[in-house]
């Protein structure tokens, strides 16, 4: 190489110039060559030097352009197109499909030396020093398996400070680098772009071939002479070819995993792709399972989802709001059923069809949508087209209407509840969906009977039963559930879940549970508080409802303890004391007087919700003829709440702060269970009626009941048939319970 660019730079007879110029300089220097090369060879056609494939491909440099010179010798024989241009390249030499005739040896070849002609003296001179001080250090010795570099390595070490003796090696190294630089930068950038240019066409004519030109690998040598040079540089290519691996390895991004969408539209869908195989195995996956397949399309498009909710489809409901029994429950044994209440025997005729419903239309409008200031909700009187203000679509005091709509739905969803076995109270009602607080769950439905049918059916068809589905019901009138709708499952407890309230739709009294203050969660068992009178003393059960406050016993609430206790009093002496004890018990504390002081706060409470109820009934345009008789009623609603929150007070005596919507709903609940509504608008009796009945059973009570079994037969038939009654003017839903003294009845 070297002898090639004094070669080139022999013929300069100007001195190096600055880099800026380095393009025009190795133009120059060429045009020079190819002037000298005219002038050597003495023909008057310009030589097209062929620029060397590689920086180190000198000497097939030096052969082409000798080649070259040859071919313009014998231009005479065969006219070829001569390249002046240094731009333009012999393709086929580059390619190397050109194939090379014997050249014939010019005048130049005899006279050029090793190092060729000197034109730069500074070269020159260097490149003698290189020489001489060059085979000294070939003559070093090699040890085998020493890899090349390796003293290099060391001497840089000892530069570092060890202080041995100075490499002459680096020296000789560094003045060949410079040597190597200055003939480059002579060569000059234009020379440089032309070898890359061509190496790049060699490539495109290799057919993109390129591993002549790739970089050798690395390999140690097996040693010989000059290849320390190669060494050298291969080693080095070692070390960049491993800190690059390394670097690259390093930088190289992770592979990214899929993340699967875990909201949307196609959650849950079946993915057949499996990112553990390959595409082509996937694929094959896919194949195999496609044989049993049906549907191997893809997912429905997204305006599927439109359609689907439209359409609708099945779908299961969490547990927590949808649960219901698995199927193949117990069935509970002679259970008939029926949806709506049935008169039997002579109710029908009994029963006061043109009893006068107070005639009322609520004043709502669409913004409150018959909320709690709703006057027929306030009476228990659902809306319907003839007595609301307002249309279905804002009216909300229409329950029955929601549940007839709710069950026309049929499904165990809509219908809310399902019979369940409980451990020691025999069937139950659970519920198997959520229900809001107040929110209607189920009508209790059945057989009307009156007390005539009611004690026949006692007497002969209940006489063995262990259950009684009776209830009171409404003009002195019995619910008999045994055959009836599925809430006759319902168990009691002492603090329910539920509330047992009545209604009156289109004008009729209709029963219906309905859930409590907190609502209902899934799987809830349902129960209310029957109330329950036992009449008897035989019949006094054992109440298994396992709540904190239970008060033993199926027995009455205590508010309405006194009453029956002042009714069993004749039968609670002698053997009866254990029943005495049980019901002293549950009421006796209840039961002493106090005396209550109603607080200011709930007297003011009470006149306002007086006055706005006043006003309410003035509105309305259907009242105009019976406003008069209203506002009586409204007086007397007051008055009862009023002295129903004093009893209550009773009770709650702790409550010192009463807040006006606690008063309303207490009024409400009164009026709900008609304990302070007789002779109110669902047609109960007056308390002049209830004080003439009970003279009426002193007088007629024998004046030693103890004397004769008949008497104490009788005064039981008789208590009976009062309590009967009297719970049946409450109209409160109360739970009446089989009479016991069968036989003292039957004489
Ligand atoms: C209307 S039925 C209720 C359904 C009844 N468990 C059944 O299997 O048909 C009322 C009867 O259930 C029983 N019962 C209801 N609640 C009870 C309770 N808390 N403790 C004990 N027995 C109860 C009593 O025998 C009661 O007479």
């Amino acid at each position: 190489m070297l002898s090639f660019l004094q070669n080139q730079l022999g013929r300069r007879s100007s001195p190096l110039r600055p880099d800026h110029t380095r393009v025009e300089t190795s133009r120059s220097s060429l045009s020079r060559s190819s002037s000298a090369a005219n002038a050597s060879s003495g023909t008057s056609e310009a030589p097209s030097l062929t620029p060397p494939t590689s920086n180190t491909d000198t000497a097939s440099f030096s052969e082409d352009a000798t080649a070259k010179i040859g071919n313009i010798e014998r231009s005479s024989d065969r006219p070829r197109r001569v390249r002046s241009s240094i731009s333009s390249y012999n393709e086929s030499v580059l390619s190397g499909t050109d194939k090379r005739r014997p050249r014939r040896k010019t005048s130049d070849d005899f006279n050029r030396t090793v190092s060729g002609e000197t034109l730069v003296e500074g070269i020159a001179e260097a490149q003698n020093q290189l020489i001489q001080e060059t085979v000294p250090a070939l003559d070093e010795s090699w040890e085998r398996g020493a890899r090349p570099g390796d003293g290099l390595k060391v001497s840089v070490k000892e530069e570092n400070g060890s202080g041995r003796r100075k490499s002459t090696r680096l020296e000789l190294v560094g003045k060949a680098t410079a040597m190597v630089e200055k003939t480059s930068s002579v060569l000059g950038k234009r020379g440089f772009e032309t070898v890359d240019a061509g190496i790049t066409k060699l490539k495109g004519l290799k057919g993109g071939k390129t591993s002549s030109l790739r970089a050798r690998e690395a390999e140690v040598p097996s040693f010989e002479g000059s290849v320390t040079k190669k060494a050298r540089f291969s080693d080095t290519v070692v070390e960049d070819k491993t800190s690059q691996s390394s670097a690259a390895e390093l930088k190289r991004p992770r592979r990214p995993t899929k993340r699967w969408l875990s909201q949307g539209l196609y959650v849950g869908q079946e993915r057949d792709f499996d990112p553990r195989l390959n595409e082509a195995k996937n694929q094959l996956k896919r194949k195999r399972q496609s044989k049993d397949r049906q549907r191997t399309f893809l997912p429905l498009p997204m305006f599927a989802g439109e359609r689907t909710l439209e359409n609708g489809r099945h779908f299961r409901l969490p547990f927590d709001v949808f649960s219901p029994l698995p199927p193949g429950q117990p069935k509970p044994d002679e259970w008939r059923k029926t949806q709506k209440n049935v008169f039997i025997g002579d109710a029908a005729s009994e029963w006061k069809k043109a009893k006068s419903m107070e005639c009322s239309k609520c004043v709502c409008t669409t913004d409150s949508g018959c909320d709690e200031n709703c006057f027929n909700r306030f009476m228990l009187y659902e809306c319907d087209s003839s007595n609301c203000n307002i249309g279905p679509e804002y009216c909300t005091n229409r329950p029955f209407e929601e549940l007839r709509e709710r069950c026309k739905a049929g499904s165990k969803y809509h219908i809310g509840v399902e019979v369940c076995k409980t451990l020691d109270r025999g069937h139950g009602l659970r519920s198997n969906r959520t229900f809001e607080p107040n929110q209607i769950i189920i009508e209790y439905t059945g057989e009307i009977i009156t007390q005539d049918e009611c004690d026949d059916r006692m007497r002969k068809r209940y006489k063995n039963a262990e259950c009684y589905y009776l209830m009171d019901f409404d003009q002195q009138m019995i619910l008999d559930a045994t055959r009836g709708s599925i809430a006759r499952f319902i168990n009691h407890s002492c603090e329910p879940n539920c509330k047992m309230i009545k209604w009156t739709v289109s004008g009729k009294p209709r029963m219906a549970l309905f859930a409590g203050d907190k609502g209902i969660m899934t799987g809830d068992e349902l129960t209310y508080d029957y109330n329950f009178d036992p009449y008897s003393t035989k019949n006094v059960q054992e109440c298994r409802c396992r709540a904190p406050s239970c008060r033993g016993v199926l027995g009455p609430k205590p508010k309405e303890a006194k009453d029956i206790r002042d009714t069993l009093k004749p039968l609670a002496t002698g053997g009866k004391r254990k029943f005495k004890q049980a019901l002293e018990d549950t009421v006796g504390k209840v039961t002493k007087k106090r005396k209550v002081t109603i607080p200011n706060s709930v007297k003011a409470a009470f006149s306002k919700v007086k006055t706005r109820t006043t006003a309410n009934l003035s509105k309305a345009y259907a009242l105009t003829a019976t406003s008069t008789r209203n506002e009586r009623l409204v007086e007397k609603i007051s008055e009862r709440s009023l002295r129903g929150i004093k009893r209550s007070s009773l009770l709650e005596t702790s409550e010192t702060k009463i807040t006006k919507k606690t008063i309303v709903a207490m009024a409400r609940r009164r009026s709900a269970n008609g304990t302070f509504l007789k002779g109110g608008p669902i047609g109960l009796n007056t308390e002049e009626e209830e004080k003439d009945e009970k003279v009426h059973e002193k007088k007629a009570r024998p004046a030693n009941r103890k004397d004769s079994s008949k008497a104490k037969a009788d005064s039981v038939k008789k208590s009976v048939v009062r309590t009967m009654r009297k719970s049946s003017r409450a109209g409160n839903g109360k739970t009446i319970r089989a009479i016991g003294d069968e036989e003292e009845m039957e004489d």
